[in-house]
């Protein structure tokens, strides 16, 4: 406005203004503009990275609430995709697009009053390049999104790819896997490219399309208020030259801000590509509730024993619906007894473990602990009754300590070394400079498979949970250290009900009581393992165990 005044007056009253002194008080006008901007930054910058570290943290949240099913059907470089390039597009979409959205949003707004105050006939003119900006918005903005959300999808496939092949980089190497996984990397890197190729040209045509559309509203200022000063002339016609200069740059200001507010549409419509695939976990409700949330690993001193049902079980894992592997499967752990869960490979004895820890619902049927429906217990108050250790048990990368108190964060010193020792971790650690303190790197890598399966067992001793399954847990011990562990796990887990899930004997014989499980059934439970290398040894039988020990023992080189 002033530069029109100016151009005014040095025209028609050249005396009355200096051009210097206004342009100079100008610049204090300038100056608080600069304090803004600063102040603009620093706040918006602000609440941009408060919004994006909740919105990482409400996200990790949700993502470790979602039911065992959930982790069966979803990438895991998905998830990690999620949490890591699409909370990255959201907070560089709080951060600057919306900054400078509003600030477009304002100037176009500010700018559009005084072009009406100037001339409204003018103003009327510029209007026509608004319908080619909104109607390219509209096309393109909507594949824009699209796109995107198809590179955060191919990103995730990608960082599912790197995440396997780098953590399994010893099988990669020792089959001479490594030029195929890196063609295989590339093409989901092309894809990823090819999409993002693809929403960056829908952005060109957006932004080209404004661009032109923006551009020919100022041709046509031009074109019109040129003549509108032209009439009367010398001052005398319907705008003054230095209306018609301030109503050009207002023009300027006006196509500049809806130009970048039409960059900011695009960015904001990739934003919600990203955005929608966080909040779609974010507002997932899981099937089987409980998890993150709770109070964490607690220890109740007062623990009874307590027995387990399983009744009338059905099960198939949701991942391989026309997949039966439990029917009708019927099975009692009376409290305080050790039951050893036998069968063949892949007939379901880790799954009867999954669903005593409720990770799976039942299809049908239910299971009982302590005689309530497994259901009508909250999740953190079942698992907390029962402790496991898994088949491939899994370390996390801080000390042998650290990992042995995962299950217990209250745990003293003493009750620490009281269950390394019983589980013989001490045996190994002592050659260890830095004992028990030894760091076992990412996933226990630094470990052998014999020792993590020690520090696993110690994890669980150390809980006292009344219910314990060990999964195969001493498979990669040899026949001495199978020995003392479960000696030890015995003398621990007294009064305790115990499942194990076994395939030697010398793990079954540990159990008092044995149950077969065969086509989705218990077949056969032998009460007296005791007696059990008799009845073997005369060949007695063709129960399904006689049969299954029989099988195992023509494979196991000695017992
Ligand atoms: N998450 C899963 N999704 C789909 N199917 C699964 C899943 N986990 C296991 N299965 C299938 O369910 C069946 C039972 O698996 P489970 O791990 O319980 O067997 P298992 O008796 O413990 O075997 P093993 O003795 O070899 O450890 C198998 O056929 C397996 O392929």
């Amino acid at each position: 406005m002033i530069t029109g005044k100016i151009i005014d007056s040095s025209i028609y009253t050249p005396d009355a203004v200096d051009p210097v002194v206004a342009a100079t008080s100008l610049f204090a006008l300038i100056c608080a503009a600069g304090g803004g901007v600063v102040a603009r930054q620093i706040f918006l910058t602000r609440a941009g990275e408060n919004i994006v570290s909740d919105l990482r943290s409400n996200l990790f949240k949700s993502i470790l609430k979602q039911e065992a099913a959930y982790f069966d059907t979803t990438r895991t470089g998905d998830l990690v995709t999620r949490l890591t390039a699409d909370v990255q597009l959201v907070q560089s979409a709080l951060t600057s697009d919306v900054v400078n959205g509003v600030r477009a949003l304002v100037m176009v707004v500010g700018g559009s009053g005084l072009l009406l105050y100037t001339s409204p006939m003018l103003t009327a003119v510029s209007l026509i390049s608004l319908p080619p900006v909104f109607l390219s918005s509209r096309y393109f903005g909507a594949s824009i999104k699209k796109f995107q959300q198809q590179v955060q999808e191919e990103l995730g496939a990608t960082t599912t790819k790197a995440e396997e092949v780098i953590s399994q980089i010893k099988t990669v190497r020792s089959f001479n896997g490594e030029a195929l996984e890196v063609v295989n990397y590339e093409k989901k890197v092309q894809r990823v490219r090819d999409r993002a190729i693809a929403a960056g040209m829908r952005g060109a045509y957006l932004d080209g399309s404004v661009h032109v559309a923006a551009n020919a509203g100022l041709l046509a200022i031009l074109a019109v208020g040129g003549n509108m000063v032209g009439v009367g002339g010398g001052g005398g016609g319907e705008i003054s030259p230095g209306d018609l200069a301030s109503f050009l740059m207002y023009s300027l200001f006006v196509a500049g801000n809806t130009a970048s507010l039409s960059t900011v549409y695009g960015s904001i419509q990739k934003t919600r590509g990203a955005a929608g695939r966080i909040f779609e976990i974010i507002d997932r409700e899981p099937a089987i509730g409980g998890g993150a949330g709770g109070a964490g690993p607690t220890h109740k001193e007062s623990r009874v024993a307590v027995g387990v049902q399983f009744e009338q079980v059905g099960f198939r894992y949701p991942a391989r619906e026309d997949f039966v592997v439990l029917d009708g499967m019927d099975l009692e752990l009376p409290a305080g007894t050790h039951t050893a869960i036998v069968g063949h490979s892949g007939c379901g004895k880790s799954t009867v473990a999954s669903l005593l820890l409720r990770l799976y619902d039942v299809t049908s049927g239910t299971v009982k602990v302590g005689g309530k429906d497994v259901k009508d217990l909250p999740t953190d108050e079942l698992r907390d009754m029962i402790a496991v250790v898994q088949q491939e048990p899994v370390l996390f990368g801080g000390s042998i300590r650290e990992n042995i108190a995962y299950g217990r964060s209250d745990a003293s010193e003493e009750d620490v070394l009281v269950a390394a020792r019983a589980a013989k971790v001490t045996d190994f650690v002592e050659t260890f400079p830095e004992g028990l303190d030894t760091i076992v790197g990412e996933r226990g890598v630094r470990l052998s498979g014999g020792q993590k399966q020690r520090v696993a067992v110690a994890r669980v001793l150390l809980r006292q949970a009344p219910v314990v399954i060990f999964d195969e847990a001493t498979s990669a011990l040899d026949a001495e250290s199978e020995f003392a562990v479960t000696k030890a796990i015995e003398s621990l887990v007294r009064d305790r009900t115990v499942v194990s899930i076994a395939h030697r004997l010398s793990t079954i014989r540990m159990a008092d009581r044995v149950a077969v499980l065969e086509g989705g059934k218990v077949v056969e439970i032998i009460e007296d393992v005791g007696a059990l290398d008799e009845e073997m040894l005369r060949g007695r039988g063709d129960s399904p165990f006689a049969n299954l020990i029989r099988r195992q023992l023509s494979k196991e080189p000695s017992n």
